[in-house]
């Protein structure tokens, strides 16, 4: 029995329905340790044979059995197998792979041998110093003469270790001395006891071996044994194993790096559209947070403002019944009633109903409230300290809608105390020295009616307690408050109704607030509404919704550029295929997978994705703290806000874009026909 037997093989090739037969009836046996050319006519099917004998063609008539075993021809990954471990090829064109160096191209087999790295390595430098390369290692095969080139590609069939070598015309390119040269060394690869076949058009290289077979229209015509094949030693062979993934991503990355201007450009492209998305998206985190603290720092989040419900307030909040219209201006007036009286300014007229000691129970025993205060508004009251005196334009008693957030200095006014602004009231009673005003007592007075509508001068006497201070952005507000005992002990000394047009409830959790104020607005005696309750909370959620529409858009309009970017990356692979499709062809032929191509493509388009997410992240990050950097003068806050769900989103969207735009491309190469891939210009 020989090692390798070839039986009844018949293979046509058909052009249309039109069958054109190259080999019919092929019988051949081989013997390791034989050096065997194949001799014949141009065309006459010599390189179809060692395709068939190389396991790369499937569609034949006949055997091939190899060590006893006949090959699978139906089972691919088998041949993929008998490829990585048996077969070494060398062809007329050398095939190297151009972005890859000497030492690169040697170390594709023996990545998919069990030897470990080093091995390997050292295993590549041996058989480069066998070929006469040890100091061409590190060239790119375009930096080689062809004598060389070839040698490369002999060391390369030889890593694997692999029992078979097939050359199809390996000094086809060569001159005599680099010609005689290879067949020297193709002579001591049989003497180790491999099996060596060429193809060959030459006489003279044909007789470099032991033995020339003829081949002629499609059959075997003479086979001439030259001399002994030589004798076989039982030496233990390299494992073969599956190409490691890792493997499949560093030469990924090698092709990234070999195009790298190319790479980089879609990476900046890519990089772009993702940095947009994030930076819309940390403005939006920023803008929401932004409104989030300058309302709260003006109000009490968990105060309800509530006003007597008036009918020309128009239908109820809860959106039954009424138009759209009424229902915006219901809306409108509802947001005017609690945005002024929130701020402080003045909404009692005499007509404005009053709230009765029965109401303001009613609302105290509301689940989750914890206390109602009366909120009095006195308009342009004049303070005055010394020889010096201000104006106050809006003074409120302190109630639960005031927040200690705005006081600076000091603290909030008890008893017979009063917290003014700072830029307003404190630097004009004392512009150098408007600190030291904390503990000293001004003067207050303001004009009114009284019960019995007659005009009268509310005046009294408070001592400072606090002084606040608010952003621009929120400056229209009111920010001066005396105790409330206070206010109303002058306004009772004054004769003046201490009924409120406006109260405040205080809710015990933020969270609760939103159906309280729903509850207020519900009330009703005789089926009518009694109240008109806002939130600060429903304020913001308001704001908040047009902040985040805004953002939306911006970052939708950030994906438009993402779905070039992903067109930019399927036109690269697709192109990328189309150009590395003899790469693929010799990756085959060494013995990778489908699956080892497919992981090829989709690695190197993921490095893209990865490597956009992460300049995307780098330059977004700059991004926000520029802008929070020029933005600083208008308010001392991050308008910007990356977070790091921003970032991990960025980066999924980079992976999922990457995958899905190197899914079809990645296919197409991996479907390649590997015979066609290798005849590719
Ligand atoms: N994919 C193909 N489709 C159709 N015909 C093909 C294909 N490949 C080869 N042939 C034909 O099959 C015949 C044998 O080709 P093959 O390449 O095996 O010949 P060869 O003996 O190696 O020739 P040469 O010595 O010139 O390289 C030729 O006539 C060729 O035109």
């Amino acid at each position: 029995m020989s090692y390798l037997e070839l039986r009844d093989i018949h293979k046509s090739y058909y052009l249309g329905k039109e069958e054109f037969p190259v080999l019919k009836g092929i019988d051949l046996n081989f013997d390791l340790g034989e050096f065997v050319s194949i001799l014949g006519e141009s065309g006459g099917g010599k390189s179809t044979l060692m395709n068939i004998i190389g396991g790369l063609d499937r569609q034949f008539q006949g055997s091939v059995t190899v060590d006893g075993t006949r090959l699978n021809h139906s089972d691919e990954k088998a041949l993929d197998h008998y490829r990585r471990d048996t077969i070494g090829y060398i062809y007329q064109a050398y095939n190297l792979i151009g972005h890859l160096t000497v030492m690169d191209n040697v170390l594709i087999p023996l990545d998919m041998t069990t030897l470990s790295k080093a091995d390997q390595k050292k295993r590549a430098a041996e058989l480069l110093d066998r070929v006469g390369l040890k100091d061409q290692a590190h060239k790119y095969p375009n930096q080689l003469s062809g004598g060389q080139k070839q040698r490369v590609a002999i060391a390369r069939a030889l890593a694997s270790d692999p029992k078979v070598i097939i050359a199809d015309e390996p000094t086809g390119a060569l001159d005599s001395e680099n010609t005689k040269e290879v067949l020297e060394i193709l002579d001591g690869i049989a003497q180790e006891g491999r099996l060596v076949i060429t193809v060959t058009h030459s006489q003279s290289v044909a007789d470099a071996g032991t033995r020339i077979v003829h081949l002629a229209d499609g059959k075997i015509d003479k086979d001439t044994k030259l001399r002994d094949a030589y004798p076989v030693t039982d030496t233990p062979r390299l494992k073969s194993r599956l190409l490691p993934a890792a493997v499949s991503y560093t030469t990924a990355y090698k092709h990234f790096n070999f195009n790298f201007w190319r790479n980089s450009l879609i990476v900046l492209g890519t990089a772009v559209g993702l940095f947009a998305v994030m930076l819309f998206s940390g403005l939006g985190n920023g803008i929401s947070g932004y409104i989030n603290k300058q309302v709260n720092d003006l109000v009490n989040p968990t105060a309800v403002s509530i006003s007597r419900y008036q009918k020309s307030a128009t239908a109820s909040t809860s959106g039954s019944g009424g138009s759209s219209k009424q229902a915006q201006a219901q809306q409108q007036q509802a947001m005017q009633q609690s945005a002024s009286s929130m701020t402080g300014a003045s909404t009692a007229s005499s007509s404005t109903p009053t709230f009765s000691a029965t109401q303001l129970k009613q609302l105290g025993n509301i689940k989750h409230v914890t206390g109602v205060s009366k909120v009095y508004t006195a308009s342009s009251v004049t303070t005055s300290y010394n020889d010096k005196k201000a104006t106050i334009s809006s003074l409120q008693n302190w109630n639960a809608s005031a927040t200690s957030n705005t006081i600076k200095y000091g603290h909030k006014p008890k008893a017979g105390e009063i917290v003014i602004d700072k830029d307003s009231v404190a630097k004009s009673l004392s512009k150098n020295h408007w600190k030291d005003l904390i503990g000293k007592t001004i003067t207050l007075s303001y004009k009114t009616t009284n019960k019995n509508g007659k005009p009268v001068t509310v005046k009294f006497k408070a001592k400072i307690a606090g002084i606040t201070s608010k952003s621009a952005a929120a400056s229209m507000a009111s920010d001066n408050f005396v105790s409330t005992k206070t206010l109303t002990a002058a306004m009772n000394k004054a004769n003046v109704s201490d009924k409120a047009t406006s109260t405040v409830v205080k809710v015990d959790k933020i969270g609760n607030v939103n159906g309280v104020t729903k509850k207020i607005n519900q009330l009703k005696t005789n089926d009518k509404r009694l109240y008109s309750a806002t939130s600060v909370n429903s304020i913001i959620s308001k704001i908040q919704t047009y902040v985040k529409l805004a953002t939306n858009i911006l970052s939708a309009i950030a994906a438009i550029s993402l779905v070039v970017s992903a067109l930019m990356i399927i036109v690269t692979m697709y192109m990328s295929v189309s150009a590395r499709t003899k790469e693929i062809g010799i990756l085959r032929a060494l013995g990778e997978s489908k699956r080892d191509i497919r992981r090829l493509f989709i690695s190197e388009s993921l490095i893209i994705g990865v490597l956009s997410a992460a300049f995307a992240t780098v330059i977004a990050l700059i991004g926000e703290v520029t802008v929070n950097h020029m933005l600083a003068s208008i308010a001392n806050y991050a308008f910007v806000q990356i977070t790091v769900g921003n970032v991990v989103t960025v980066f999924v969207i980079g992976v999922v874009i990457s995958l899905v735009t190197a899914f079809l491309p990645a296919r197409r190469a991996a479907k390649l026909n590997p015979i066609d891939a290798l005849a590719a210009d």
